[in-house]
C-alpha cells in the first residue's frame, strides 16, 4: 500500500499515526534513526509492507511550531498550522505571561492569533484590570479577542466562523477549556481518541499525545497538552520585540542607544511608564522575555 500526502494526526518518538484520505489510521514508523522525524500535522507520503508502514517523505511545512524543552532544546510539536488560538477563562485566572508568549511565538513564525475568552458564564459583569489591559493591548496590536462559552446559545459560533477551514492549535493553561472545545467544534472527537487507542497500540489514549483532529466544516483542531507551558530560549530578543511594539519604539527614542532604562537622562522608557503610556506589566514581562531569549 502506497499512499501520498496522508497526515501524521498524532507523532511519538519512533512512530506515529497516519491518516489515510479516507480518515483510517495507520502506524507508520520512520525509515531509519536518522530520518527526520514527523511531527503532528505533516503532510507525509508512506508505504506498507509485510511488517509495518514506513515514512518515505515528509512534504514541505508551511510552518513549525517548537517549543524549548526544560533544556531549552527546540522540540517540533504541530506543523501546518493557520492560527494559534489562545484559550483563557475567568477560572484559572490568566497567566499575562504565558500570554505574552503565544504572541511572541505567533509573530515570530508569522501565524496569526486569536484571543479565546471562554467560561464567560463566569466571568464578573465589570472586567478585570487585566482583562482591560489585554484588551486595549489587542486593540492595539491588531489581535483578534472574542468571548464565548460552552453554557450560552451562541457558544462557539464565532470562534467556528472567525476560523472557518482554518487548522488551529488549542493553547493555554491547564482547565481553560481546550478539550472540552475540540470536543464541541468536533462533536466526533472522543470517537476518534477511541481509534487512536486501538491503532497506537498503547491502550487508553491518555492527554499525553498531541492530537489532530479534522474539523466537521473543514480545517483542523489540534489539542495539546504541551502548551500549558512555553519557553522560548529558541528564539531571538527581535522576535521579542515584534510582540511589543510600542515598548520596542519606545527604546528607540531613548537618548542613549544603549540605555539601561534606569537612571539615564531621557529615558523614553521611564517616561512612557511615568505618563501610564508604557503598562508596566508588560515593560516586566518584555524584560523577562528578553532575558530568556537572550537579548
Ligand atoms: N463554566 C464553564 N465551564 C467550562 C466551560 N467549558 C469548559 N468548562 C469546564 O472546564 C473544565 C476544564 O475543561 P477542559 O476542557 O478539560 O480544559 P483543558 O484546557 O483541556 O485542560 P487540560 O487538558 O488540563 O489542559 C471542565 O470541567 C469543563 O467542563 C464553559 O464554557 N463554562
Ligand atoms: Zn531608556
Amino acid at each position: 500500500m502506497d499512499e501520498t500526502g496522508s497526515r501524521v494526526i498524532v507523532s511519538s518518538g519512533n512512530h506515529c499515526l497516519v491518516a489515510d484520505s479516507s480518515g483510517a489510521l495507520h502506524r507508520c514508523h520512520p525509515r531509519s534513526r536518522r530520518a527526520p522525524r514527523p511531527v503532528c500535522g505533516d503532510r507525509v507520503d508512506w508505504s506498507a509492507d509485510a511488517t509495518a508502514g514506513w515514512i518515505d517523505a515528509i512534504r514541505p511545512r508551511t510552518n513549525l511550531i517548537e517549543r524549548g524543552d526544560f533544556r531549552g532544546r527546540p522540540r517540533g510539536l504541530a506543523a501546518n498550522i493557520d492560527r494559534i488560538v489562545v484559550v483563557i477563562a475567568p477560572q484559572p485566572a490568566p497567566d499575562a505571561l504565558l500570554i505574552d508568549r503565544y504572541i511572541v511565538l505567533g509573530e515570530a513564525l508569522r501565524i496569526p492569533l486569536l484571543i479565546w475568552c471562554h467560561k464567560q458564564d463566569l466571568a464578573p459583569s465589570t472586567p478585570t484590570g487585566a482583562m482591560h489591559a489585554l484588551r486595549t493591548r489587542c486593540e492595539h496590536q491588531g489581535i483578534v479577542l472574542m468571548t464565548g462559552s460552552l453554557l450560552s446559545d451562541d457558544g462557539l459560533a464565532h470562534l467556528r466562523t472567525a476560523t472557518r477551514h482554518e487548522a488551529l492549535i488549542l493553547v493555554g493553561q491547564s482547565g481553560v477549556g481546550k478539550s472540552s472545545i475540540t470536543q464541541a467544534l468536533i462533536p466526533t472527537a472522543s470517537r476518534r481518541i477511541g481509534e487512536i487507542s486501538a491503532t497506537s497500540g498503547q491502550g487508553r489514549h491518555t492527554t499525553s499525545a498531541t492530537t489532530w483532529f479534522e474539523r466537521p466544516d473543514g480545517g483542523a483542531v489540534v489539542d495539546s497538552p504541551g502548551v500549558r507551558t512555553l519557553r522560548l530560549d529558541h528564539l531571538s530578543a527581535s522576535d521579542v520585540d515584534a510582540a511589543y511594539p510600542e515598548i520596542a519604539a519606545a527604546t528607540r527614542r531613548c537618548r542613549f542607544n544603549d540605555c539601561r532604562h534606569g537612571h539615564e537622562p531621557a529615558c523614553a522608557i521611564r517616561q512612557g511608564l511615568e505618563s501610564g503610556e508604557i503598562d508596566a506589566g508588560q515593560w516586566q514581562r518584555w524584560q523577562r522575555l528578553r532575558e530568556e531569549t537572550g537579548g
